[in-house]
């Protein structure tokens, strides 16, 4: 496995509720370096980005807002995930809000691309995220990542995304609350669908197996896009888009346990953290157990502990 290198993104102008940009503080406090060295893997921690300068941006939508800075931290979130990927690091970032996926997801992009490989995107969230900043009602562009990386029009303020990722290499799972201009573009665009219903009937494992074949099969980059709301919000209340009927405890981590046995993750967000939210840090720890188990961690890595 290669190094894991931290990078912090405390953002929080892809939505409306302040809180998300503590989130890389939140995921240090609960030791998400220590679990990852605990696994026998090298870790370093590039620090927290700071906003660069911004420039004037434009969007025909009035709905949206802070258009100049999601432009600004996708920017240098794509060279800072591309130098930690051409370094032969495995880039964490730790959001965040959703909106940083624009970023982190088009610097995995412009790697894979000089690679030569073609990247495939796991989405774990309760909303698809396929909005464009021409079709989002509430103006919050946390809803857009996944139709920036699919190549939907409509991000002109933005860079053009290396090679965008087509429908059979996005996988969501844990998808629960979709707009109609989104499910429009999904059904049009033939996007599969993983929601919670798929997941009640068939289980996570058969068709997340499937898709890590065709990983493996075509010899592909894995970006994961990990949304706190994935997750049922009785065990991850820190979060602003609560929706109840997630994942529970056990789905999660065996998506993470599946996902480390596959070897093939070589991204990863962390993203929608809100520690003001949070209950006593539940939801930063579990987080950082669920990295855990993304680098190896086990069943019985979890013993009872006397205090
Ligand atoms: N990453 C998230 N939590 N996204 C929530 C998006 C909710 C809604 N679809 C919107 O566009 O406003
Ligand atoms: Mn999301």
């Amino acid at each position: 496995m290669p190094k894991t290198i931290l990078i912090g993104a405390p953002i929080d102008s892809g939505q409306q509720r302040p809180g998300c940009l503590m989130g890389p503080a939140a995921y240090r406090v609960a030791g998400l370096a220590r679990e990852i060295a605990a696994e026998g893997h090298g870790v370093e921690d590039w620090g927290d980005l700071t906003l660069p300068p911004l420039r004037e941006v434009a969007c025909p939508n009035p709905a949206v807002h802070s258009l100049a800075e999601t432009v600004a931290w996708t920017e240098i979130l794509m060279d800072r995930v591309d130098d930690a990927l051409s370094g032969g690091g495995f880039p964490i970032v730790m959001g965040g809000d959703h909106s940083l996926a624009l970023g982190s997801a088009a610097g995995a992009a412009a790697f894979a691309h000089r690679q030569d490989r073609p990247l495939f995107l796991l989405w774990l969230d309760a909303h698809s995220d396929f909005h464009t900043p021409l079709t989002t009602t509430s103006g919050n562009l946390h809803g857009t990542p996944l139709a920036y990386i699919n190549g939907r029009d409509g991000f002109d303020a933005l860079p053009p995304f290396p090679t965008p990722v087509p429908a059979h290499r996005i996988c969501m799972f844990g998808i629960r609350s979709v707009d109609p201009a989104e499910q429009a573009a999904m059904q049009e665009r033939d996007i599969q669908v993983n929601d919670m219903r798929v997941i009640d009937e068939r289980g996570l494992v058969a068709p997340l197996r499937e898709f890590l074949d065709a990983v493996r099969r075509e010899g592909g980059m894995l970006h994961v896009s990990l949304d706190v709301d994935f997750l049922d919000p009785s065990i991850a209340p820190a979060v602003g888009t609560t929706v109840p009927g997630g994942a529970t405890f056990r789905e999660a981590h065996l998506v993470m346990e599946l996902l480390h046995e596959s070897g093939l993750v070589t991204s990863l967000d962390l993203v929608e953290l809100n520690p003001f939210l949070d209950d006593r840090g539940m939801t930063a720890r579990l987080m950082v157990d669920l990295v855990g188990s993304l680098m190896g961690k086990k069943v019985f890595d979890r013993p009872t502990r006397a205090k």
